[in-house]
């Protein structure tokens, strides 16, 4: 059975990609999603092991201790995530491929280990003032949180040139096909 392959989606917080990302996972069936390890609290209508495994920065020292991750940030103040090595074995074994919805250090340094075998897409906000709105419209975040994420976001918008792919999510409609296409085509 052949391998499956590795697709990234990194942006600022607010841009997009979770929606993105799940979209894809419900309209293929051979791509699945890489759950990661968060010392964040749970939000509202988050289920621990389906959007995130939550854990405890303890925990999360331990896992770090027994090299459990292929990459880890801490992305946000005293906020830690990372990609399980288990998450990446277990999905491309399977002959599925393995979707990521990390932030851009994450998604570069995924790139830099698994090269060929991955594809990186930078999602791109219409502009720094639409990602701000949706950041507030999406009403997860504290207001000291809400400027941590809005702080980042210019530096990491720097980064989409060195992303395989930048994919603008302005029309949500159009994205999502855009997402589908890119997925399809890299792994067909
Ligand atoms: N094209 C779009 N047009 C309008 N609203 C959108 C669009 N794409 C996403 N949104 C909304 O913007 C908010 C942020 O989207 P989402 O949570 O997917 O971002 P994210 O990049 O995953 O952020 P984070 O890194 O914080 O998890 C959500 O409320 C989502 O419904
Ligand atoms: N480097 C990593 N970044 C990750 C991982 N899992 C998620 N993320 C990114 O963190 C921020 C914040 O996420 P949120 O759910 O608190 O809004 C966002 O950019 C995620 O994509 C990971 O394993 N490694």
């Amino acid at each position: 059975m052949n391998k499956g392959k590795l697709i990234v989606f990194s942006a600022p917080s607010g841009a997009g990609k979770t929606t993105l990302v799940k979209h894809a996972l419900e309209t293929l069936d051979n791509i699945q999603f890489s759950i990661s390890c968060t010392t964040r609290d749970k939000r509202e209508g988050e289920v621990d092991g389906k959007d995130y495994y939550y854990i405890t920065p303890e925990e999360f020292k331990e896992k770090i201790a027994n090299d459990e991750f292929v990459e880890y940030e801490e992305v946000y103040t005293n906020n830690f995530y990372g990609t399980l090595k288990s998450e990446v074995e277990r999905i491309t074994e399977s002959g599925k491929s393995v979707v990521f919805d990390i932030d851009v250090i994450g998604g570069l340094n995924i790139k830099k280990i698994y090269a060929e075998q991955c594809l990186t897409v930078f999602v791109h906000p219409p502009s720094l003032e639409t990602l701000k709105e949706r950041l507030i419209s999406r009403n997860t975040e504290s207001e000291e949180k809400l400027k941590q994420r809005i702080d980042k976001a210019g530096i990491e918008m720097e980064t989409a040139p060195k992303f395989d792919i930048i994919l603008m999510n302005d029309d949500l409609d159009t994205a999502k096909k855009e997402t589908i296409e890119i997925i399809q085509n890299f792994i067909s």
